[in-house]
């Protein structure tokens, strides 16, 4: 095994063995805490441009699957773990996560002291980090990192170029690719929806064209307010077709109706997160993976209602428009990985598309 570094902004480097692709990378240093899921966390695009360490000490130990990947081509930045099982053992298990990483161009360090680390982003906040099996002066490398530029524009990055179908007899939905995991697509699927996938940038009035009963807009990476033409977006469709957002589509909803987001300090990233259902009374479980949030405050004024509330720090974590057929959450409620406390937000979703064309008297 190679010698690998995780160089930190704050000047701190660990030093681990290198596993999955032999190469540089760069990135936001996050941690997930999820005890299981890997395999998704790592194909999730959202985490476009961010290198993550997973908190919970053995990874890989069942291997990589064929069922269980969120998107095609993995986007993250590289993982960090503090024991690499070499033996995965499962019976879906095809190939070992340093196989998949190797064959995907990403790196992976092991034998990091994994809770240090988690402590140093709680306390600095995410920082820039490199990894790199250079054998340089620590200064130089340092310097190398501070000096990364802040890049937070990936959507573009991971979206589909070209808009698909994906056929079914029920209602037509149109999902908007902002970095889409697999899972929100099967969510759909399995209610037998006809979905069309359309790029971030395919604009309201093809999205009107297409005549849809619902428009989704997915999770995807990096910061809401860098996506202004999803904004303008959502600002032409609301109201004329029911709308669902997930995550960076959530925080896209809120800034269409003039509402303000901000980072941060080590974001939400894992699959415990109790949410509390405002409108229900009800606590759910959560996956979740962002860095930004609906600020609370700006939502007085608008024509949006908090719906939901993490119980851990009291931030927004769903929202619905007070007149429009339009809400929103800031977890993942097709989970992957994580608690399936949530689906049925799909099927208020269509049940809201339902309710919507009766009033307007469309055929239903
Ligand atoms: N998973 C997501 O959609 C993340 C949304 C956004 N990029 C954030 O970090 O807050």
């Amino acid at each position: 095994m190679t010698k690998r570094q995780l160089v930190l902004e704050d000047g701190t480097i660990f030093t681990g063995d290198g596993f999955g692709a032999e190469t540089k990378s760069t990135g936001e240093i996050v941690f997930n805490t999820g005890m299981t899921g890997y395999q998704e966390v790592i194909t999730d695009p959202s985490y476009c441009g961010q290198i993550v360490t997973m908190t919970y000490p053995l990874i890989g130990n069942y291997g990589i699957n064929r069922d269980d990947f969120e998107t095609v081509t993995p986007f993250i930045h590289g993982i960090v773990v503090k024991e690499l099982s070499g033996h995965p053992s499962n019976f879906r298990s095809d190939e070992t996560l340093h196989d998949y990483l190797k064959a995907n161009d990403i790196p992976g360090i092991s034998g990091i002291d994994t809770r240090q680390l988690t402590k140093s982003i709680r306390n600095h906040g995410t920082m820039k980090a490199m990894m790199t099996d250079a054998d340089k002066p620590s200064e130089e490398l340092i310097d190398m990192v501070k000096n990364l530029p802040d890049k937070t524009d990936q959507v573009k990055t991971v979206s589909t170029v070209k808009p698909y179908v994906v056929p079914g007899r029920g209602r037509r939905i149109v999902l908007v690719d902002l970095g889409m995991k697999h899972s929100i697509l099967r969510e759909l699927t399995k209610r037998d929806c006809h979905v069309t996938v359309v790029p971030y940038d395919y604009g309201a009035e093809n999205i009107l064209r297409l005549k849809p009963d619902g428009i989704m807009l997915t999770n995807g990476p990096g910061n809401p307010k860098h996506v202004p033409e999803m904004v303008a977006m959502v600002k032409s469709v609301l109201g004329k077709i029911p709308l669902f957002g997930i995550c960076l589509g959530h925080q896209l909803l809120a800034l269409a109706c003039g509402a303000d987001t901000e980072k941060m300090a080590f974001g939400h990233r894992g699959a415990n997160h109790p949410v509390k259902d405002l409108e229900k009374n009800k606590t759910v479980m959560t996956a979740q993976n962002h860095s930004y949030v609906v600020i609370h405050d700006s939502l007085s004024g608008t024509d949006l209602v908090i719906t939901q509330e993490s119980l851990n720090d009291h931030s927004v974590e769903g929202i619905r428009h007070k007149t429009y057929p339009a809400f929103s959450v800031q977890y993942h409620p097709e989970s992957s990985p994580g608690p399936e406390d949530t689906p049925y937000l799909f099927d208020e979703f269509l049940q809201m598309i339902s309710e919507s064309r009766e009033k307007e008297n469309v055929y239903a």
